[in-house]
């Protein structure tokens, strides 16, 4: 998760509400945590300002989404991010194609209601067949995403990473990677060790190039349009290209960013919306796992802290959105070499 916020105070406010403190109190407990830094984000002590004692709690990622989500419905909070009159507005007609050759207003008004939307068929089947067998080609360029950063932007020693909680390969993309001639490791991908030969066989593939460029930062741009807090430009994109091997590689429930609404409500630097292009050609059925199971809020929830599952198969050509800082979601273990190609969008 980015975290390029007071999170902090985020906490402190959600702990103070917790011990049932008045909106006052609410307040001086935040202001008395402004000297805490955000290096120490999961670590603080509870009665800020008091030297004797000190009472430090540690707190983890999912302990304190658990915090916010009880304060308030993430799906409500990450589904604020959209212009909901540009969205549902007589302009756009439901089938209007978004970006080609079949992403449309009717699967945003899927992603805004219930938080995630499947779109089959996103690109063609040669295509994904061809990044495929490029990605089993140049595996051993890839690294374990457990030892690399969280994101592009995230510092790589971060102590409160559970190593344990994913076992994927990654390589980090960047669209620049596909509009420059130059041939050397991505200074997007600082932990590239490719040769240059493997570097010629992906930055030079048309297709990759394709995808990157006409579909991903075409998503990008369109999004931008109908929920404007989302970045337009690249700097706003992170890009990763995940390879989980067929020896059971999985990655643990997880959330991908903090609940934010863009505007006033969250930390606003965060991924918005995350998107998921399966490329798994070989995929046959269940028995070769590597299902992506996504927490989702059931059609009429009368606590909002309620939560269905729905398991989603990592077929080729198909595109997931989900909306990042809402969305609980884990990869089942694999069983069959399994490729995607991941972006968030911030
Ligand atoms: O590949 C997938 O289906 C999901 C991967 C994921 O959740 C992540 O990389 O954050
Ligand atoms: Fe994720």
């Amino acid at each position: 998760m980015s975290s390029e916020f007071s999170l902090a105070k985020e906490i402190e406010k959600v702990l103070a509400k917790n011990r049932g403190a008045t909106d006052d109190e609410e307040q001086e407990a935040v202001d008395s945590c402004d000297s805490i830094s955000e290096n120490d984000e999961f670590e603080y002590d509870e009665e800020c300002g008091e030297e004797e004692e000190e009472e430090v709690v540690e707190i983890s990622e999912n302990e304190m989404l658990a915090l916010l989500d009880a304060e308030r419905d993430p799906f409500e909070v990450c589904s604020q991010i959209f212009d909901k009159e540009k969205l549902f507005g007589d302009e756009h007609p439901e089938g209007e194609i978004i970006v080609s050759p079949n992403l449309t207003i009717k699967h945003l008004r899927e992603l805004h209601q219930k938080g995630f939307v499947v779109i089959d068929n996103f690109i063609e089947t040669e295509e994904a067949n061809e990044i495929y067998s490029l990605t089993k080609r140049i595996a051993h360029t890839f690294k374990p995403a457990c030892e690399l950063k969280k994101s592009i932007e995230d510092s790589c020693d971060d102590k409160f990473r559970d190593n344990l909680a994913r076992s994927d390969l990654i390589k980090w993309l960047h669209p620049k990677d596909f509009t420059t001639n130059d041939n050397s490791s991505s200074s997007y991908c600082s932990h590239c060790t490719d040769n240059e030969e493997d570097i010629i066989l992906w930055k030079n593939n048309h297709t990759l190039r394709n995808i990157v460029l006409n579909k991903f930062k075409v998503i990008q741009q369109r999004l931008h349009e109908f929920a404007p807090c989302i970045k337009r430009e690249d700097e706003g994109m992170e890009l990763m290209w995940s390879l989980y091997r067929e020896t059971g590689t999985f990655y643990e429930k997880h959330r991908d960013s903090f609940p934010s609404n863009g505007k006033d409500e969250g930390p606003l630097d965060q991924r918005k919306v995350t998107a998921l292009l399966y490329l798994n050609t070989e995929w046959v059925d269940e028995n070769d796992g590597g299902m992506l199971r996504v927490f989702v809020k059931p059609e009429n929830h009368s606590k909002h802290t309620e939560r269905i599952t729905k398991e989603i198969n990592p077929i080729a050509c198909r595109l997931v959105l989900f909306l990042s800082g809402a969305v609980d979601h884990e990869v089942l273990k694999s069983f069959k070499d399994r490729v995607a190609l991941t972006s968030w969008f911030s």
